[in-house]
């Protein structure tokens, strides 16, 4: 029997006889983190849409923890622990910082019980923003925040719904290269109580974590699956993607 904490098995998805997604088979474990990776059109959008369930596959299944979840709605699965984070920051712009970490801490246990744990819920505010780097942040309005302390700020509200599997959309898009090594760090910190499947263009951030696995997709099919020394040195990767600039290789504010 495997461990994985999520396992997609045999996906196909096609729309108006058109293949998007051909036979894919992605096994994560828990506190991992994976990036993936391919050309533009190659299906990974696709991917994490069924892996979150905006859209049922065509074929095959997606299991998590140990439980048959193809058909689950949405909502279902953010409860057993899938949170989904999507490029635009959606965090409540006329707040402070503060106060849209307690909407989430409310939306995870609900009004009574953080009524109830005030302190503790400002205390464990206090921490989970030093480690987001926003302690000194706190009264601040999201709508005063650079774009990447707003990344922050949504990945630590997403962090307080404590997630085991979390879907990061293009995190390093817009980031300068110092941004980019902090969000990384943090990255490293949070897989410590989850998996982080990635989907990335900028090859510059991915390097970033040398521990990391890749999985490569083009044309709907896995092609490649490796470390990301390993997989900037696999000819059909480098024919498809890499070697044609394809991959956005180089960080923004140099
Ligand atoms: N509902 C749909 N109807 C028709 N075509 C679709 C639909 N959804 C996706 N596609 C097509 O499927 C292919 C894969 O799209 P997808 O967005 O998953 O790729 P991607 O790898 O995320 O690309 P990008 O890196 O550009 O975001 C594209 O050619 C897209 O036009």
């Amino acid at each position: 029997m495997s461990h994985h904490l999520l396992k997609v098995e045999n996906l196909s998805f096609a729309v108006n006889g058109l293949t998007i997604l051909n036979n894919v088979n992605l096994f994560l474990n828990a506190n991992e983190i994976r990036f993936l990776i391919g050309p533009n059109g190659a299906g990974k959008t696709t991917l994490m849409d069924i892996i979150c369930g905006k859209i049922s596959p065509s074929k095959g299944r997606i299991v998590f923890k140990e439980k048959d979840i193809t058909y689950h709605p949405n909502y279902i699965r953010a409860k057993v622990g899938i949170v989904r984070k999507f490029q635009t920051p959606s965090v409540f712009n006329t707040l402070t910082v503060r106060d849209n970490l307690i909407l989430s801490f409310i939306s995870e246990v609900g009004l009574k019980t953080v009524e109830k744990n005030k302190k503790e819920i400002y205390e464990r505010i206090e921490e989970i923003s030093r480690i987001f780097n926003l302690e000194r942040k706190l009264s601040e309005k999201a709508q005063n925040l650079s774009h990447g302390e707003r990344q922050m700020l949504e990945l630590c509200m997403i962090m307080v719904k404590k997630p085991s599997l979390v879907l990061l959309d293009e995190p390093g898009a817009g980031l300068s290269k110092t941004e980019k090594k902090n969000l990384s760090k943090i990255i490293e910190q949070i897989r410590q109580n989850t998996t982080v499947l990635i989907v990335e263009h900028d090859m510059d951030f991915v390097r970033m974590f040398e521990t990391a696995r890749v999985t490569v997709l083009h044309e709907g099919q896995i092609i490649a699956e490796g470390k990301m020394d390993e997989i900037q040195n696999n000819k059909q990767v480098i024919e498809v993607y890499i070697g044609k600039g394809r991959g956005r290789d180089y960080a923004v504010n140099q």
